[in-house]
């Protein structure tokens, strides 16, 4: 019947309201679309803990209508590194509290006899797996996989990872984004100086590993000052332009709609450096902005330490997860130095640190609320007619008996 609801609508509508699940929460389009936007400014630790009580309590099913027994199987595959960084004890032990476990992918098994699972969790390298997560996500669409192996593969690769960014649409928004000048060096380090001229590339220059493989060695990068210097570097990598920042830089975590940005420590301007590296010839430089580099209680100059603006953060994020195809991500961006709102973005992290894990088990805890939804609208209408007498009756909101239902 166009224009009017059915009496099954008006009942899924109140029973909805009720529980007070928001209505989009598609399950079955991935889970984490249409949550709700939330942003906030970092303070790791215990405000963490805080602030996990404070965001999944608005979203737990109450029990008395049905016993709910629904849980939500999370099937992970993840390096032992992330293994050891993310499933601490602590964080096992809340999301079995809320109902969610955690289940370890065997590898050596066909992934297809194991679960059954509501979200596949994982973060393992190489084409193997990457064929084994694509097979499965075909057969069972069902399924959450965080994320795309096709989309991670791509911001494994520093030259693709920043790949149509200046096409982002922001124009309306308080800020702009842009990517430096990066120029890609497969072999013959010492003749990229000729390319390094041709491009108009300006030194000193960010020399990163072009592969991210999850080793230290991708993760080791140079400054390096002059033409010269550049015949000491180990190809394939990306050269890519230094952006004077005042030494602070921002990680932008994303979980689906959930953003959260945080502050930390970065290189300094170069100006202060650059005698001392060029004695040198290039400067190997340290992880910098570690998630132990925070800087969000520092004591810095606002022109430098104010957070980018909201509107543009939503903005950015949203244009993001549809170039990238992520749900589970971090960007590392940098304010150009004197500048109001003018951003870099230097790097792109799938699955990163800590400060996002507390932010993933809300999200799971959504798809699980909205699973137990699902499940509730089910069952048929005459038997949640029948159980909301029976509650009503004993509660005296309706007479014991010999009442009509109509
Ligand atoms: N173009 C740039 N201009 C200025 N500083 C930069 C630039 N690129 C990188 N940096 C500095 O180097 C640090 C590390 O860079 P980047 O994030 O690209 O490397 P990474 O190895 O991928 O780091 P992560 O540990 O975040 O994965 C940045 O936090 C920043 O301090
Ligand atoms: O804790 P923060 O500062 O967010 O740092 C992350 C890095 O930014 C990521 O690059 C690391 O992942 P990769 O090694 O896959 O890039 C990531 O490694 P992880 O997979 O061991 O968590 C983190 O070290």
């Amino acid at each position: 019947m166009f224009g009017t609801l059915a009496s099954g609508d008006i009942e899924t509508a109140r029973l909805r309201r009720d529980l007070r699940i928001p209505c989009n929460l598609g399950f079955s389009c991935g889970g984490f679309e249409d949550l709700g936007m939330r942003l906030e400014g970092e303070n790791l630790g215990a405000e963490e803990n805080r602030e996990v009580v404070a965001e999944t309590a608005p979203f737990q099913v109450e029990r008395p209508l049905f016993q709910q027994t629904q849980k939500l199987v999370v099937g992970y595959a993840l390096t032992s590194k992330k293994k050891k960084s993310f499933l601490q004890p602590k964080l096992e032990f809340m999301a079995r509290r809320k109902g969610i476990c955690f289940v370890p992918i065997d590898l050596n098994r066909p992934l297809s006899e194991q679960g059954p699972f509501d979200v596949v969790l994982h973060k393992l390298l190489g084409k193997e797996w990457q064929d084994v997560i694509e097979d499965y996500q075909q057969k069972h669409p069902e399924v959450t996989v965080l994320d795309p192996p096709s989309a991670i593969k791509r911001i494994y690769n520093r030259q693709s990872m920043l790949q149509g960014m200046a096409d982002l649409n922001l124009s309306d928004c308080s800020g702009s984004i842009y990517v430096p000048k990066q120029l890609v060096v497969l072999k013959d380090s010492a003749s990229s100086a000729d390319r390094v001229v041709e491009a108009g590339l300006k030194f000193p220059l960010v020399a990163k590993p072009l592969w991210i493989d999850g080793t230290a060695k991708s993760h080791q990068l140079f400054l390096a000052y002059d033409k010269r210097s550049l015949a000491e570097l180990e190809p394939p990598l990306v050269l890519q332009e230094f952006v004077n920042h005042g030494g602070v830089m921002f990680k932008v975590f994303v979980v689906g709609d959930i953003i959260k940005v945080v502050r930390r420590f970065s290189l300094p301007n170069v100006s202060s450096n650059c005698e001392k590296a060029k004695a040198n010839g290039v400067f190997k430089f340290p992880r910098v902005s570690s998630a132990a580099a925070s800087a969000d209680n520092a004591d810095l100059e606002p022109s430098v330490a104010e957070l980018p603006p909201k509107p543009f953060l939503e903005a950015l994020v949203k244009e993001l997860r549809t170039l990238l195809g992520l749900r589970l991500f971090n960007i590392d961006m940098i304010r150009e130095h004197g500048s109001k709102n003018v951003f870099s973005v230097i790097d792109i992290n799938y699955f990163p640190g800590k400060s996002l894990y507390l932010k993933l088990l809300c999200s799971l805890n959504m798809i699980l609320s909205e699973k137990q939804t699902n499940e509730l609208l089910k069952i048929p209408f005459c038997r949640l007619w029948k159980d909301a007498r029976l509650r009503a009756s004993s509660c005296r909101f309706l007479p014991q008996s010999g009442a009509s239902q109509t």
